[in-house]
């Protein structure tokens, strides 16, 4: 089954004290199929925020989000965590890998942890694909913050879950890791994984194939395959 992923009218307010701030106020997006997701935006936009209601880890003030059909919010909390740990992957800015782990290890732990058999084969894919292969016994203490974001997509996508969320993939990476990481992840969308990545790098949202513009806590425009250069003059016309 081709995963669909939508979010009608999502609001997202955070209170400190008596100051109440709208961090998210009207995002709407409807995904179809596999594919690679960017979201783009200026710094404070709402990316990360998004991301975070859409993968079922923040629930937002109001709006829904589906995945497959099924209102995430509205389901019990057993049924919830379930679906987070089969149908969604997430990459964080922080890594959160186990450090005196390998590479290797680190990418089995969820399998472990949830009793199921590791795919040795699709790991060693994924350690390749990365460019990972002469670290993959190296502990994630010793690794590069590229080195440590690479594992930690490997990590998400072993699983293969119907949805990877990536917020800031390339950010840690090194223009060549940036391209490998790229291609990897365009390669996997082509075999009908669904990915959808927050970016600010707009060479990275030309790979593509939707292009969501957030601005001020809202999705603004939607787009298909897309160049930098006309991204760019997208960005440009919003006020920072
Ligand atoms: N828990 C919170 N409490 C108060 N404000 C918050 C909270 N979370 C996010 N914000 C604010 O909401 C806005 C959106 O934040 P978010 O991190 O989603 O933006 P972003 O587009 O991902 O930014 P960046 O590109 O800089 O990472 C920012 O102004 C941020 O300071």
């Amino acid at each position: 089954m081709t995963t669909m992923l939508s979010a009608t009218d999502l609001r997202r307010t955070v209170k400190s004290g008596s100051m109440t701030t709208d961090i998210l106020h009207g995002c709407n997006l409807e995904l179809h199929g596999g594919g690679l997701t960017a979201v783009v935006g200026h710094s404070g936009s709402g990316k990360s925020s998004l991301l975070m209601c859409l993968s079922g880890l923040d629930e937002p003030t109001s709006g829904t989000v589906t995945i497959n059909g099924q209102d995430i919010y509205r389901q019990s909390a057993s049924r919830r965590a379930s679906m987070l740990r089969t149908e969604i992957g997430f990459v964080f800015q922080q890594y959160n890998l186990v450090p005196f782990l390998t590479v290797e290890e680190n990418i089995a732990l969820p399998f472990q942890l949830d009793r199921a058999k590791v795919p040795r084969d699709t790991v060693t894919q994924l350690i390749e694909s990365f460019g990972l292969g002469h670290r993959r016994r190296a502990p994630a203490r010793t690794l590069s913050g590229g080195e440590q974001q690479r594992t930690a997509l490997c990590r998400a996508l072993a699983r293969r879950p119907g949805i990877v969320f990536a917020d800031e993939p390339t950010g840690a990476l090194d223009s060549q890791s940036t391209g490998i990481v790229l291609h990897t992840l365009r390669r996997m969308a082509d075999e009908g994984q669904m990915i959808v990545m927050v970016t600010h790098d707009l060479e990275a949202a030309a790979f593509a194939d939707t292009v969501i513009v957030m601005h001020d806590g809202r999705t603004v425009d939607t787009f298909g395959r897309t160049t930098s250069q006309e991204l760019l003059g997208i960005m440009s016309g919003l006020r920072a």
